[in-house]
């Protein structure tokens, strides 16, 4: 990217209003924004944005000033910089329907020292290295299933491979693991006539975020008639993802309260502890549930097909997770570090394809970043997909070469699950989703493609995959 080197004195920092930005109509290009009906190409108009300006500019959506970076070291400022609550901008669109409904609001989208204790809360139960130690044994027999259920089908295929679209199958794994890690229940969802509520479930999902891109760049007075289909089937989709979420809380709570239960998983601690008060369990665990389904199915499915476009690379991950095979069991979490390549393989494709287009802090202090003076009240996206592509950060950004990753230290560069206290709750639990799922797949098949273009991305909120690639498993000989 060319970066405009800012020659300026390291003295005098530059005032906020000489950082880049579009120049020509503002007026036409507002309206231009609120007038398109999604915004699937944000990355790509933001990482163009980067290539024109360098790697700071600034945009305002509505009445936020918003600066856009890229760079490592502006991560780093930001970190460096941090309040005790670091503060993300709510989501209209989320909070109306939590508004609408008297529902209470997850970390997600809370703020301050309410935040603060939700998520003190949360942490031992769900990030601590304790409780992904308690969760590897559940996470691995799904991952177990879901290769056993995978080899069933391909032994029933008259070719002796499969070649199909693997995202639903995915969706699936998603879904049932972390079903399990939540609730120690197992759905059932590989078998032949998976509940169509989980699916359902799914698809209300893919609605929530289709609709959130419709209606998050506007404000809710003018989208209450200009996008008012939007957020009819936004809240009938929420309506949906609550009611699930709720009915599994509910059961389980009942349950506890008559003392037959399966104790060992994320909600049933957080209820034995009883330090959160139930409305905000219920809305932390809806967090849970509905945040750990596209957030992992997404990297799994790009992995899977990075693998097959890249035959050595995925060898040489056969090759270290059949060497690895023994260890895993005798020392369970030590798993990313039996599995060096293979946590490297996620790492890239999570740089390539990151599921959170940005991170995002509003700035409750002055700051500098690329020497411009930034006042509080500004809010700061950092863009994951640019910094991922920009060869000044990534040498030949293109390739997929998980290799980068073991060769030197990174630091403020695998920013995919974001940083500091706000960082993702669900990380370590996706960490070891991603890590099963590949080991058990990679170890009983090889995984080709006949679709050697790139899989085109759109900004749906998670960063979706436009086309699905076929796949085709051959068992390992
Ligand atoms: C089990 C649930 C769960 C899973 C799985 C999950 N997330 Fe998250 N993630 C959350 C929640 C909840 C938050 C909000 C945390 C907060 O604001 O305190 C979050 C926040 C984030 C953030 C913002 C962090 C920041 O510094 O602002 C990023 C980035 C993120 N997740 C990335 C990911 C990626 C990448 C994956 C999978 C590859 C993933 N998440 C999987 C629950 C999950
Ligand atoms: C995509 C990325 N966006 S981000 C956080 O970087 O801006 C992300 C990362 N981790 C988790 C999520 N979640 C969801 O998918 C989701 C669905 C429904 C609900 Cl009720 C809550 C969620 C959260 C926000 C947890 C989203």
């Amino acid at each position: 990217l060319g970066t405009r080197a800012v020659t300026a004195s390291k003295a005098s920092v530059l005032p906020f209003e000489v950082i880049p930005q579009h120049q020509g109509n503002k007026r036409q290009r507002v309206l231009q924004f609120w007038k398109e009906q999604n915004h699937d190409d944000l990355h790509l108009e933001m990482h163009q944005t980067f290539q024109e300006l360098g790697p700071i500019f600034r945009c305002d959506v509505g009445s936020t000033r918003i600066v856009a970076v890229m760079l490592p070291e502006d991560c780093a400022r930001l970190h460096q910089a941090e309040s005790p609550y670091p503060h993300r901008m709510h989501l209209e669109p989320w909070m109306a329907y939590r508004e609408h409904r008297r529902q209470n609001l997850g970390v997600f989208l809370l703020n301050g020292p309410e935040w603060l204790s939700n998520r003190r809360w949360l942490n031992p139960n769900v990030l601590s290295p304790k409780a992904v130690q308690n969760l590897l044994p559940m996470v691995d027999t799904v991952a177990r299933d879901f290769s056993e259920a995978l080899k069933q089908k391909v032994l029933q295929s008259a070719q002796g491979s499969l070649t199909m679209d693997m995202q639903p199958d995915i969706h699936k794994y998603t879904v049932e693991v972390s079903n399990f890690a939540l609730f120690g229940e197992r759905l059932g969802l590989f078998g032949c006539n998976p509940s169509s509520q989980s699916l359902k479930f799914i698809h209300a999902l893919e609605a929530v975020f289709k609709t959130t891109t419709q209606l998050m760049f506007l404000p809710r007075s003018l989208s209450r008639w200009m996008r008012s289909q939007a957020w009819k089937e936004h809240f009938e989709a929420w309506d949906y993802i609550s009611e699930y979420a709720e009915n599994r809380i509910q059961k389980k709570y009942e349950e506890l309260a008559r003392g037959c239960s399966q104790y060992n998983s994320i909600v049933a601690n957080l209820m034995l502890q009883g330090n959160l008060p139930l409305r905000a369990m219920k809305a932390n665990i809806m967090d849970l549930v509905a945040g750990s389904v596209d957030t992992t199915a997404l990297p799994l499915m790009m992995t899977l097909f990075e693998l097959a476009r890249n035959p050595t690379v995925q060898q040489a991950l056969r090759q270290e997770s059949m060497a690895t095979e023994p260890n895993i069991y005798e020392n369970p979490q030590r798993l990313r570090m039996e599995l060096p390549l293979l946590w490297a393989a996620i790492k890239e494709t999570l740089r390539m394809y990151p599921v959170g287009l940005f991170l995002e802090r509003f700035l409750t202090s002055p700051l500098v970043l690329q020497n411009y003076h930034i006042p509080a009240g500004t809010l700061v996206h950092l863009n994951l997909y640019s910094m991922g592509r920009n060869p000044e950060v990534f040498l030949s950004p293109e390739h997929y070469n998980p290799q980068r990753w073991l060769e030197n230290k990174e630091t403020y560069k695998h920013l995919a699950f974001g940083f500091g206290v706000r960082q993702c709750i669900g990380r370590r639990l996706a960490e070891v989703e991603m890590l099963l799922f590949l080991h058990h797949v990679l170890k009983s098949f090889c995984v080709e493609t006949a679709f050697q273009e790139d899989v085109k991305f759109a900004y749906r909120f998670v960063m979706m995959p436009t086309s699905a690639p076929l796949l085709t498993f051959r068992p390992v000989s």
